[in-house]
């Protein structure tokens, strides 16, 4: 029983980057990545157009599906304005463990909530438990047969408004066809592709950026 690859992606982020510098954390770990070991983080060019879509939205409230090591949560909060925050949902405690050593590496943990747990479980209760009217951004980027059943149920809750923007990754590669089919075929949602590649691959894939319409 050795390390596992989250873990020796954090000893990378604690040996190569600069406390409180997120910058430092994002590029250690994509040196980790493209150098050392793949892993399953949005990564740099899909992180261009991430940056990008938070950056024009300037979330006061944010939603993560899917942490794992915190890659995408720090691209994210670095770019929240002041009073903003982020929740990101993590099922594996493991992975959350080590997410939130990489978040507060980066000197982000004050702007950002990690919560335990499956998406479909803590979506209903994330008002009542953070005072959430309704998110400005979500982030999908968990297991992919959940973005459909998990938006369907953020529109049940009441956690979209209008004008909430979706960005999805990963809508090629893996792939998530009903989820994609969906944004673009609703009346409630206005669409638009980014077209990219897989994290350090030439892999196609993308982001999907939807707008709610209410
Ligand atoms: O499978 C992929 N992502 C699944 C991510 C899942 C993450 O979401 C969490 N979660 C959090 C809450 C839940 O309710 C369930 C899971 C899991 O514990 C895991 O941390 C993937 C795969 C490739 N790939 O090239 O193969 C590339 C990518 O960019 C990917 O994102
Ligand atoms: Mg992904």
């Amino acid at each position: 029983t050795g390390t596992t690859r989250p873990q020796r992606l954090l000893r990378a982020v604690q040996e190569r980057a600069t406390r409180g510098d997120s910058e430092s954390v994002i590029a250690a770990i994509d040196h980790f990545c493209r150098h050392q070991e793949w892993a399953m983080n949005v990564g740099d060019e899909k992180g261009f157009i991430l940056d990008s879509v938070v950056s024009e939205v300037s979330p006061q409230t944010a939603l993560e599906l899917g942490t794992y090591c915190g890659y995408s949560t720090v691209r994210i909060a670095r770019l929240l304005p002041p009073g903003g925050h982020l929740i990101t949902l993590e099922f594996n405690p493991n992975y959350a463990a080590v997410a939130r050593q990489v978040i507060a590496w980066a000197g982000l943990e004050d702007m950002v909530q990690v919560v335990e747990g499956a998406s479909g479980d803590w979506i209903p209760h994330l008002r009542e438990h953070f005072g959430i009217e309704s998110f400005d951004f979500v982030f999908l980027d968990h297991w992919k047969e959940l973005y459909l059943p998990d938006i369907k149920l953020l529109e049940e809750c009441g956690l979209l408004r209008k004008g909430t923007v979706l960005l999805a990754d990963n809508v090629i590669c893996p792939g998530t066809p009903d989820y994609l089919e969906y944004v673009r075929k609703s009346q409630s949602y206005e669409s638009h592709y980014f077209g990219s590649h897989l994290e350090y691959t030439r892999a196609e894939d993308g982001l999907e950026k939807s707008v709610y319409l209410g």
